[in-house]
């Protein structure tokens, strides 16, 4: 069954468009000009219980409109949309008991509350009993690893620490769909690993999750579907393996040297299934590769016989890269849940 369902969606928003200085205000009173700019343009999306999809897009694409439209925080200028049911602009509080939200870059915890406080409050306010309020923050705290911050603010944890706290606060109740924009945004590694494992399984439980981020490894780790979007309109939504197999496979090792190497043309001799070129200054180069063909083991053994490295590091490609390549190639978009390109469902 469909757990998020958006049909023919539309947002525009209108903005003033005022001439500069005093003298234009004065004038806007009078002739009123607006610019629209239609946010999201027509969506279609068809999402199932337990079904992980990745929803992406350039900056400006119209993704967080979308989910404010999801959790009901904005109304559509036109078009249909439902959540486990639920309409969510009309039936905003049904619709908050059966969804968890978080926003990488603000949080849903009282400032100034200990962090037990803030749950507690959310408790009332969605009517948990105890014995399930208690079980479910058990999971919640040891899973998390939020044990030692409760009794300290929100104002006074770290991001990380923070971002685990926010996500405790959005499945407090439990809810069937989990909608996180930039969830991992500023963590380090082994936080972002924990969450992403974490949120594997709530998956794996049936949780309906939309995840909103520049992370190709959230996406990796999470989802098994990509919807792509650009200004408003939907480019792809499919499987996640087609997209990442034929427009984010190569990966960039930056290398610095102690000395100039001697020969580029010598490193890529000894790495011919990569890509070698130069790099910022005479001591750098770079070595594209694709890990599932060379890995990068084997790219630095090459590199090492050949020049003497002081540091390497390796770029995953970005996703406005990914986004960019559909584009330009057009990947067949693969629309529908129930016909994914990698045959997942
Ligand atoms: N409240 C608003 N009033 C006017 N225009 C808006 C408003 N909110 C968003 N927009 C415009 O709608 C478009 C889509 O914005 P949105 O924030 O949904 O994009 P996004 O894909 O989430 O971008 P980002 O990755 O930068 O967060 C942009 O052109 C933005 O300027």
């Amino acid at each position: 069954m469909e757990q998020i369902l958006a049909s023919d969606l539309r947002k525009v928003f209108r903005r003033p468009d005022k001439g500069p200085g005093l003298k234009g205000s004065v004038r806007h009173l009078f002739e009123r000009h607006y610019t629209e700019t239609a946010a999201v343009d027509g969506i279609d999306l068809a999402v199932n219980r337990g079904e992980a999809v990745a929803y992406v897009g350039p900056n400006g694409a119209g993704k967080s409109t979308t989910i404010k439209l999801l959790t009901g925080i904005l109304v559509p200028t036109s078009g249909e949309v439902r959540v486990d049911g639920a309409i969510p602009h009309k039936n905003r509080i049904e619709n908050a008991r059966r969804i968890g939200v978080v926003f990488g870059q603000r949080t849903q915890l009282w400032w100034d509350l200990p962090v037990r406080d803030s749950l507690e409050l959310l408790r009332d306010m969605h009517g948990i009993g105890a014995k399930e309020y208690s079980a479910t923050l058990e999971r919640l705290v040891t899973t998390l690893g939020i044990e030692n911050i409760l009794s300290s603010t929100a104002r006074s944890i770290s991001l990380g620490q923070r971002m685990r706290a926010d996500l405790a606060a959005a499945l407090i109740h439990s809810p069937g769909t989990l909608f996180l924009d930039e969830p991992t945004i500023g963590l380090d590694l082994t936080v972002k690993d924990r969450l992403r494992s974490f949120l594997r399984e709530l998956v794996a439980e049936g949780t309906t999750v939309m995840l909103t981020t520049h992370d190709l490894g959230d996406i990796e780790d999470i989802c098994s579907r990509m919807v792509i979007i650009d200004e408003g309109k939907k480019l792809y939504d499919g499987g996640l393996r087609a997209v990442m197999e034929t427009y984010a496979r190569d990966r960039t090792m930056h290398i610095s040297t102690v000395r100039a190497p001697s020969s580029i043309a010598s490193i890529a001799s000894r790495i011919p299934l990569a890509k070698v070129s130069e790099g910022a200054s005479a001591l750098e180069f770079n070595v594209s590769f694709d890990p599932s063909v060379v890995s990068a083991g084997e790219v630095l053994l090459a590199v090492q016989a050949e020049a003497d490295v002081a540091d390497i590091s390796i770029d995953e490609p970005a996703i406005e890269d990914v986004v960019r390549k559909v584009y330009a190639h057009k990947l067949k978009p693969d629309v529908g849940p129930s016909s994914r390109a990698d045959g997942s469902s």
